[in-house]
């Protein structure tokens, strides 16, 4: 699959699958227990914006935190994928972010209630430019890094991740068929804090991308 066809996808729309507390440094720092088994969550095609437009934080939530992410953009479907066969389905890799409202997430957890306001808002799934697994040997040696407004928040590498990107394919594969344009985020390392409207959002992969995006916030929803 070429880069071109990729970001084609993106404005198409194809499924978002999301890893929470896969690095035990932000299990804790949220004061989760370290997980055993991949915590699994999905954002609609809607979710993604691209660099120009911004993200629109929702009027419900006081309190929006970024978490910078490693996503696996698939590019071979396939169900019930093993670990050995995983790689084979990758067509390569997008910084994003998993915006979340955490004053809702919490209000969700206390409740019993899915995340989906949470998480799943328009707009939050910022992504970088498609990255071709060429650029990405490794993808358990690859450091992230956030800024808001020049200060840095996050800083991390997919060295910390408790479920590599072979094990997630093959878990996620198992319950969930895998389409050509799909996209794993990994989960966020620690670090992760509240924005304002009008923030500055930057994110890298070191050495092979860096995005920003501007935070405004949304009048209605
Ligand atoms: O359980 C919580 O309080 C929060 C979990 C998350 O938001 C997890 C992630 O999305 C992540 O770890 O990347």
């Amino acid at each position: 699959m070429t880069a071109r066809n990729i970001s084609q996808f993106w404005e198409w729309g194809r499924k978002i699958i999301c890893v929470g507390r896969n690095y035990a440094d932000h299990a804790k720092e949220l004061k989760n227990a370290v997980p055993t088994e991949p915590v699994l969550f999905l954002k609609p095609p809607s979710a993604y914006v691209r660099e120009g437009s911004p993200i629109l934080m929702p009027a419900y939530t006081s309190e929006l935190h970024h978490e910078v992410e490693l996503g696996v953009v698939i590019g071979k479907g396939g169900t019930a994928i093993s670990q050995s066969a995983a790689m084979g389905h990758v067509a390569g890799y997008a910084l994003c972010l998993d915006m979340t409202a955490r004053d809702i997430q919490d209000e969700c957890k206390s409740k019993g209630l899915p995340w989906t306001l949470a998480k799943a808002f328009n707009t939050s799934c910022p992504v970088s430019e498609f990255i071709p697994r060429e650029r990405i040997p490794d993808p358990g040696n690859v450091k992230l890094w956030l800024k808001v407004n020049d200060q840095l928040r996050q800083s991390g590498s997919t060295c910390q991740m408790i479920f590599s990107v072979p094990y997630l394919i093959s878990y996620i594969s198992d319950v969930i068929t895998l389409e050509e344009g799909d996209v794993i985020l990994t989960g966020t390392p620690k670090g992760v804090s509240a924005v304002q409207e009008h923030d500055e959002l930057q994110a890298g992969i070191e050495d092979v991308v860096t995005m920003s995006f501007r935070v405004e916030r949304r009048d209605q929803l």
